[in-house]
Formats: structure tokens, C-alpha cells, sequence
């Protein structure tokens, strides 16, 4: 059958339950992901006085080729977001400053140095959000940062936090969209502590006093990001998700779940209907945490497909910042950015071309049978073909051909790098 027949074919059968995929597809184009940066280089960043990555966050693999250059990793970018249907952001990290050789301080970064960055997002129509580091540094080691009992520590912090949220300010100018600075921090202990409170109420004075200074709402948003534990800090992190969860509430703050972040049995689709009904927006971070939080590259399971299906049925797609955060070094980067990106993607697609009125109607009748039945017919339905027009229609490779535009690119590129 001709490509666009299995279409046709394909779209009869989603109209068949009044799911209009021409307004599908018009949706899937106003979907913007924010795409980290940091998979390009294992979170290595562009300091001067570049850190061992520290924080209880670790990345292994040793692929050949990742960018060691803002160049480098723009390109890098430039390459995977032409294999990704949409036009999406691009989130980065205060270490992506760009100091022309210079040591500058985190409490002392600029706009001026992310001023490439925001040129390059202006050439290639991509928003950009941001996220203060407060890991791989030598005021982080003691694994305490806005909760250190040091308050000239605190005090660092707090002003990185707050140089930070001037770039994204910056960036949001600049670009006409609001550009979101995400804290997280790695403030935790390794044994079971002697005190929980203190920390918590340092952290909470810390956050007080970066939010005292104000922004401009349409240009910058402040999310706050929580964890359950991080290598080091096992047994206590001071940034709980009962703590975010309950500052960004009373602060008008958008908290940020990320989908490694919890115990392995709890399920971040499962909070996102509890969380909307008490918060007008919402923060992600995807990422596929498999025995602990790995941040392995996201694929297309059960609960990506189920994080699909809450933001859609729930028409929170407006209030959802869905966000990627993945790094994965034993596979090919840019490869790595496209598989996980367009999963994302998938996952809202697939979540699209559901007939959610009527499965919810099933389930208020008590007809469990028919609800079950077709949720689990729906998994066969053809929705590849409907994707595949979609890629196509948006000018990007269909199936796994992305993949023949990757291997070009290392060829010709990434290989190249470590051969100089
Ligand atoms: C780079 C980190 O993954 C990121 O800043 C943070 O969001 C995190 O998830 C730490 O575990
Ligand atoms: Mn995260």
C-alpha cells in the first residue's frame, strides 16, 4: 500500500471513534519540549576551571565523539532537532556559560555569557530555559549548598541562584517567550541525620531570600526541583518532595517532578492529576530512572505512555513545562536526544488519538470490562502510520531513517573530534 493509502487507512479508524486527526495533528504542532543540553557532553559544561561532575548524579559510557565546544554541542543540537518533528526549547545549565577563557565565578555570571546561546536560539526559532549548577564545585563538595549551616556558603548560592534567574530573565526578553529557571540541589547526607528540621528551615530562608528578588513574570518563572536520594545522600536530601511540594504552593513557585526522583513502585502519572488540582502549572523532568535514578534515555513504556494520557485527558498540556533530563554516554548522543525526544512526542500523539470522554464515561458507569478492553485495543491501533505522516508533514525522517542521518553526521562529525 502506497504511504499515504496506509494513512487514510490509518485515519479511518481513529474517526471511526471521533477523534479528529487533522486537529491531532495541529495540536502535536504547538507541542514544545524542553530539550536538555546536557546530554551532549555528560554535563560537563564550558568553565574555565571545569569540576568532576559531582552532586550524587553520575553519567557512564564512554561513546566516542561529545562535543567539548559550544559549537560543538550547538551543532550537535542543530543535528538532532532536524530529525524531531516541532519546534521545541533547549534547556541549559549555568556551566554552559561562555567566558572567552575568563574565570568568572557562578555568583558573577551574566547575560553576556549566554549571548551566542541566545543568538543561535534566535537562528534557529528554539526558546531556551535554564538552571542554576549547584554541583561541581568546590563550594559544593561538602554536599551542601542552600542548606549549608556556612551562611557566607549560602550566601554563594543564593547569588548564583539569582544571577541565574537575571540570564533566564534575559533569555525570555529576548526571545518572547518565558524562559524557566529550575533549582535543584544536591543538599543531602549520606546516614541517617541527627536533624531533619534544621536543614529544611535553612533551605526554605535560602529560597526566601532568592525570591524576595523579584522578576518579571513574562520573561522568567521559577520552578523548585525535589529528590528522594542521590549517591552520597542515601539516607537524607533536604529537598523532599513533601518540602517542594508544600514551598512551591505557598509561594506561587511551579514545582518540578522529575520521573527519577521517587521510589522505584511510585509513579509520577499518578501524582500529575492530585498535583493540577491544587497548582496552575506544573514542571517535568522526563527521564527513565531503572533501579534508581539512572537517567537512562526515555523510551516509549508504560509509564511514558501513562504521563501522555494524564497531560492530554486532563487538558493540562497549557500547564504541563515538559521537560527531558536523560544522559546516557554508552550510546551515540545525538541518537540519544532523538530516540528520547521523539518518545516524548509519541507519547502525546498516541495519548491524542484516545477517545477519552467515552473511557471515561466506561469508568463512571462501572463498566470495567469495555474500559480494559479498549485501552488495551487502542495499543494496537495504528498509530505508527498516523506518526509517520505526521514526520513527514513536519519534514523529518519516518521510522528508524533518522537513524541512517545520525551515522552520516558521526562520520563526517563527532568521529572526526576524536581523531584531532
Ligand atoms: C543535571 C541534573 O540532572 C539536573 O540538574 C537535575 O534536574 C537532576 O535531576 C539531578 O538528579
Ligand atoms: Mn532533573
Amino acid at each position: 500500500m502506497k504511504d499515504h493509502r496506509v494513512y487514510e487507512v490509518a485515519k479511518q479508524s481513529f474517526e471511526k471513534w471521533n477523534i479528529n486527526v487533522d486537529n491531532v495533528l495541529e495540536q502535536m504542532k504547538k507541542v514544545s519540549i524542553s530539550i536538555h543540553c546536557w546530554q551532549g557532553d555528560d554535563i560537563g559544561g564550558f568553565e574555565v576551571n571545569q569540576q568532576e561532575l559531582s552532586g550524587g548524579i553520575d553519567v557512564t559510557g564512554d561513546y566516542p565523539g561529545k562535543a567539548t565546544t559550544p559549537e560543538q554541542l550547538r551543532g550537535d543540537l542543530e543535528k538532532a532537532l532536524s530529525l524531531i518533528p516541532g519546534k521545541h526549547r533547549v534547556n541549559l545549565h549555568a556551566i554552559y556559560a561562555e567566558t572567552n577563557g575568563e574565570v568568572v565565578e557562578r555568583d558573577e555570571i551574566k547575560p553576556e555569557h549566554f549571548r551566542n546561546w541566545v543568538q543561535w536560539a534566535k537562528e534557529n526559532e528554539l526558546g531556551l530555559d535554564f538552571n542554576p549548577t549547584l554541583f561541581s564545585h568546590p563550594k559544593a563538595e561538602e554536599g551542601l549548598t542552600l542548606s549549608h549551616p556556612n551562611r557566607e556558603i549560602r550566601k554563594f548560592w543564593i547569588d548564583h541562584c539569582n544571577a541565574s534567574r537575571k540570564i533566564s530573565e534575559y533569555f525570555g526578553k529576548e526571545l518572547g517567550t518565558p524562559s524557566l529557571t529550575n533549582i535543584w540541589i544536591p543538599d543531602g547526607y549520606k546516614d541517617i541525620p541527627s536533624d531533619r528540621l534544621t536543614p529544611r528551615k535553612r533551605l526554605k530562608e535560602s529560597l526566601d531570600e532568592i525570591f524576595k528578588v523579584e522578576t518579571e513574570a513574562s520573561y522568567n518563572l521559577d520552578a523548585v526541583e525535589s529528590k528522594l536520594f542521590g549517591i552520597g545522600s542515601e539516607a537524607f536530601v533536604v529537598g523532599s518532595h513533601e518540602f517542594y511540594m508544600n514551598y512551591s504552593l505557598a509561594n506561587n513557585k511551579l514545582c518540578l517532578l522529575d520521573t527519577g526522583h521517587f521510589h522505584p513502585t511510585e509513579k509520577v502519572s499518578d501524582k500529575l492529576s492530585s498535583m493540577l488540582l491544587y497548582h496552575d502549572q506544573l514542571a517535568l523532568h522526563v527521564s527513565r530512572p531503572v533501579r534508581w535514578d539512572s537517567d537512562h534515555v526515555v523510551t516509549l513504556d508504560d509509564e511514558l505512555r501513562e504521563i501522555g494520557l494524564e497531560i492530554i485527558r486532563n487538558k493540562a498540556l497549557d500547564r504541563i513545562k515538559l521537560g527531558l533530563d536523560f544522559f546516557d554516554a554508552s550510546i551515540n548522543r545525538v541518537a540519544a536526544w532523538t530516540i528520547g525526544t521523539r518518545n516524548m512526542l509519541k507519547s502525546l500523539l498516541y495519548a491524542m488519538l484516545l477517545p477519552h470522554e467515552h473511557l471515561k464515561q466506561l469508568q463512571e458507569d462501572g463498566d470495567f470490562t469495555e474500559r480494559l478492553a479498549l485501552m488495551e485495543e487502542f495499543k494496537t491501533y495504528p498509530f505508527g502510520a498516523i506518526w509517520d505522516h505526521y514526520c513527514s508533514e513536519m519534514g523529518v525522517p519516518i521510522q528508524e531513517s533518522w537513524l541512517h542521518e545520525v551515522k552520516q553526521y558521526e562520520d563526517e562529525v563527532t568521529l572526526k573530534r576524536t581523531t584531532v
